[in-house]
């Protein structure tokens, strides 16, 4: 390849405030196609182990793992804190939900990193990398958070002191997963079980994997039986380590898959390693300590589990004919996908007859609708005679006790009927 001047290989940052421009060439061509990368490091632990991190047995993973080394106990406090992601695709999202959930954060001073909701007066907000959410949680620092699944898989690790309070925000979606090069060496490989088998990886030769996610990447080899691994560290750009000749294959972040194909990588059967979205976790020991956080989750899950399902759902009111809202409701009832919720809500619709006397010929139809069905019923309101048909997005459903609240009760051991909260059920759904 003929060398590009003294730029070619240099690695620039591929993020943040520091992203230069790259000038022509020396001999003014114009920047070609620059290989620019992250600077791949691999961490004093990686070197310990001379940089060939072989498998433990499934028992001594286990054993370091379930190890939970924590360097210091939080300062003693009153306030209740949640944590939440202070930038990137989490920060906007997170905040999203929560105005949606009429719970808006508010931040008066843009480069402070504490704040407040209104809605619920006695929680500190305090924002931080979503990283850094889970550490503090882990060292009690703060009591719940807003993060990504992948994130607290690979930072919690397992830490019992954490608990998963709704792991379905419906936001962040995407998965773990390995990226393996389309070519070369790796031309036919499509699955794990034929990655594993290829005969290059010894104890001098071990696969090389670069991740930001350590922790799942030991996990997941030492489970799946590969012998011969090394872990490398990046914090980013991970996809262009294969080709840089620096790593064999990825375990990164996938969403829409544009990234991996664009750098010649895939995704193989039995490589996607976990699904992630954004999830609301807390510290255990804060949930049994503190009652007023117990009551600010149990209001959070209502909250969220409420908006998140009506998020799925549209309000459609159609003005129907009829001889009675009966006859109305029973027709409604026997057509596929009018039946709503529990079933339609018929009222009389009045407009001003002889003598300017409110008078009422037909009526208003009420029935929730997924979004995905609307227009099929509409056509179907309009085919039984419907006509004015409204539709409205609808901001809460709901229901009765969230299942995630009886579930959360569960998992901290605390039996419904001796949970109070607020003077609404007690877990079980009995007021
Ligand atoms: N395509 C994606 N790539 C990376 N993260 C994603 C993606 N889709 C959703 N996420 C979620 O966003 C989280 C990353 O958010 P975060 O703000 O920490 O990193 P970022 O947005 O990449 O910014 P930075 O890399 O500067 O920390 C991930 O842990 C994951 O849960
Ligand atoms: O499947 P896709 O939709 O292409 O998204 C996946 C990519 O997004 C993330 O990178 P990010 O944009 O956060 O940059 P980074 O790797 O430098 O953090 C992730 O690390 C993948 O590289
Ligand atoms: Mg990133």
């Amino acid at each position: 390849m003929q060398m590009l001047g003294r730029q070619i290989g240099q690695a620039v940052p591929t993020k943040g405030r520091r992203l230069v421009a790259v000038p022509p060439t020396k001999r003014g061509h114009g920047a070609r196609s620059l290989v620019v990368v992250a600077s791949l490091t691999r961490r004093p632990e990686d070197e310990a182990m001379g940089g060939k991190l072989l498998m433990n047995s499934m028992e001594d993973e286990a054993a370091s793992a379930g190890a939970v080394t924590k360097p210091y106990r939080a300062a003693p406090r009153d306030a209740l804190r949640m944590g939440l992601p202070s930038k990137g695709r989490m920060a906007e999202d997170t905040q999203q939900l929560l105005k949606d959930c009429a719970l808006s954060v508010y931040k008066p001073n843009p480069r402070q990193y504490v704040a407040k909701i209104p809605q619920i007066p006695g929680l500190e907000v305090w924002f931080q990398r979503a990283s850094d959410v889970v550490r503090k949680l882990r060292y009690g620092d703060v009591d719940l958070g807003i993060v990504g699944a992948d994130m607290f898989a690979e930072l919690a690790d397992g830490d019992d002191d954490l608990v998963v309070c709704h792991e379905a925000l419906g936001f962040g979606q995407c998965h773990l997963a390995l990226g393996v090069p389309m070519t070369g060496k790796f031309a036919g490989i499509t699955s794990l079980d034929a990655l594993r088998a290829m005969p290059d990886w010894t104890a001098e030769t071990p696969l090389r994997v670069v991740t930001g996610y350590h922790n799942i990447a030991k996990r997941f080899f030492a489970q799946n039986g590969f012998k011969h691994v090394v872990l490398l560290s990046a914090d980013g750009a991970l996809e262009a380590a294969p080709a840089m000749g620096s790593a064999d294959i990825i375990l990164d972040l996938v969403s829409t898959g544009v990234t991996l194909r664009e750098n010649n990588l895939r995704e193989i059967e039995g490589g996607n390693i976990m699904e992630s979205q954004g999830i609301l976790v807390a510290n255990r020991k804060s949930l049994l300590e503190r009652p007023q956080l117990l009551e600010i989750v149990h209001e959070l899950i209502e909250r969220f589990d409420g908006h998140l399902k009506a998020e799925q759902f549209y309000s459609v009111i159609a003005n129907m004919r009829g001889e009675s809202p009966e006859a109305v409701a029973d027709t409604l009832l026997q057509a596929p996908g009018l039946q709503g919720l529990q079933g339609p809500t018929v009222a009389n619709v009045y407009n001003r007859g002889a003598g300017d006397k409110a008078e009422h010929h037909f009526y208003a139809a009420t029935i929730c609708v997924r979004k995905k069905q609307l227009y099929g019923a509409v056509k179907a309101l309009q085919k039984l005679g419907g006509s004015g048909v409204l539709v409205q997005p609808m901001t809460y459903i709901f229901d009765e006790e969230p299942e995630r609240w009886g579930q959360l009760l569960a998992k901290l051991g605390l039996d419904p009927a001796d949970v109070n909260i607020g003077g609404s059920s007690n877990g079980n759904g009995k007021h």
